[in-house]
């Protein structure tokens, strides 16, 4: 099993250039099956999900080539079967459900099940394609869903965000007959690429980005091409290495307007923070402040930093009160962090981190892909060499991590148990 060797201690200086957004690649390869002619995605990022999803949609039956990051997706699906084997692997393949009852009236999808970071239900999706008019059953572990008639357009209020259920929904209703209504939905950056998405195959979506979307439903979709937008969390852990590494890194193609929750932390931690357009520069010159964060759904701090913001929090100066709203079960990085001689007390979804001057290299491992990540950055700025194992998890969410970072002074190589 392959491993991370990370001398650190370095300041990080240089350029990254962010990749494409792997939650926003994974819905938008998914959009491939709901039209029959050729969906041409650009800056899709070379991961193991994406790969699995690009897996998962040839299984459907849809012909997918990869040409670097672009990704064409032509044919037909004549399977509607997403199975078990393939969606324990990837919780987002619950993606193909609401684009394969809208196109075909028929979707059965493996039960995803729990995993690390939580329980993870999938009600929500379900309750929309019911909402819709898709007749649902679970049987077996899987979901059976169809809709011989077609989907009807329908009001859908959700009660509780989810990112998910709000793009499931949206597929679901662009192919549905008459309009509908998605209230209450997720406003994250990657509902809106989506929506653009769609609205290039020729759905008709307005309001992606706001807490109501509206959906005139289209007989079909056509060609189209288009390109991922910018991973704001891959941004967003390159930014808290800057910061927490004392150096200095411009983060090309990051768009500042989808990170301003982390942005404004940086900045009442003491990192020196410039924004154009499309990039980002990060520059710190001493050790940063504490700063308590709360995670909620966008705009406000993403759960998918929260690990990479402890780990800054663990050799900040002062006592951080870290708040986790949205999964009931994301601080496995703790234990792991507490290894490397982190002061971190967890009492519910709150974990109180009293600074120390600096953490001490050890091996450590991690069961999910931002607690990995968490787990390098903190490595990154321990002076000594530590090992990261399991390292499967980025490879997950993270495009030549060790690359980019080594190109920026980073001391970082994959190794093998059997080397
Ligand atoms: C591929 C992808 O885009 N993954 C992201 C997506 O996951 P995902 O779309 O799975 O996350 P959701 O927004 O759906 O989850 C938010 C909360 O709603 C709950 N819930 C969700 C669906 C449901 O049917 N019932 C239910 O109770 C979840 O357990 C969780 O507590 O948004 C999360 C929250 O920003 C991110 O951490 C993930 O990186
Ligand atoms: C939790 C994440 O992803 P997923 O929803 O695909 O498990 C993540 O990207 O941090």
């Amino acid at each position: 099993m392959d491993y991370l060797e990370i001398a650190g201690g370095v300041p990080l200086i240089g350029d990254i250039k962010i990749s494409g957004a792997k939650n926003a690649a994974l819905p938008l390869l998914a959009a491939g099956l709901m039209t029959s002619e050729t969906l041409t995605l650009d800056n899709v990022p070379n991961l193991a999900d994406t790969i699995l999803m690009e897996d998962l949609l040839r299984h459907h039956g849809l012909d997918v080539a990869r040409d670097g990051e672009t990704v064409t997706l032509a044919g037909v699906a004549d399977n509607f079967d997403a199975p078990y084997d393939l969606v324990r692997k990837m919780r987002a393949s619950i993606l193909v459900l609401g684009p394969l009852l809208a196109r075909f009236g028929e979707a059965r999808v493996s039960l995803p099940g729990g995993c690390a970071i939580g329980t993870r239900p999938v009600d929500l999706h379900i309750r929309a394609m019911q909402a819709l008019g898709a007749v649902v059953e679970l049987a077996d572990g899987y979901i059976q869903a169809r809709s011989s008639k077609g989907l009807k357009g329908a009001r859908v209020v959700f009660p509780m965000v989810s990112v998910g259920a709000t793009e499931n929904a949206m597929m679901a209703a662009a192919l549905a007959d008459g309009t509908s209504e998605l209230v209450n939905v997720a406003r994250e950056p990657e509902i809106i690429d989506l929506a653009n998405c769609l609205n290039a195959m020729g759905a008709q979506i307005t309001g992606a980005g706001t807490d109501t979307i509206v959906i005139e439903g289209v007989a079909s979709l056509g060609v189209a091409r288009h390109a991922v937008v910018a991973d704001r969390i891959e941004a967003g852990t390159f930014a808290i290495a800057a910061a927490m590494t004392e150096g200095d890194l411009r983060l090309q193609g990051a768009l500042p307007k989808h990170l301003d929750a982390l942005i404004m932390v940086l900045r009442e931690a003491g990192a020196d923070i410039e924004v154009g357009t499309d990039y980002i520069n990060v520059r710190a010159d001493k050790r940063m402040r504490s700063v308590d964060i709360v995670t909620d759904p966008f705009p406000g701090f993403p759960t998918d930093l929260q690990a990479q913001f402890m780990a800054m929090m663990c050799v900040a100066d002062g006592s951080s009160r870290i708040s986790e709203t949205i999964f009931e079960n994301r601080f496995m990085h703790v234990p792991e962090l507490v290894r490397m001689g982190a002061d971190i007390r967890v009492d519910g979804g709150l974990a109180v981190v009293r600074g120390r001057e600096t953490l001490t290299p050890a091996p450590v491992m991690a069961t999910d892909l931002r607690a990995s990540v968490s787990l390098v950055l903190a490595a990154l700025a321990t002076i000594g060499t530590s090992k990261v194992s399991r390292i499967y998890h980025l490879d997950r969410g993270y495009s030549q991590l060790e690359t980019k970072l080594g190109n920026c002074g980073a001391q970082i190589i994959r190794k093998s148990e059997t080397d």
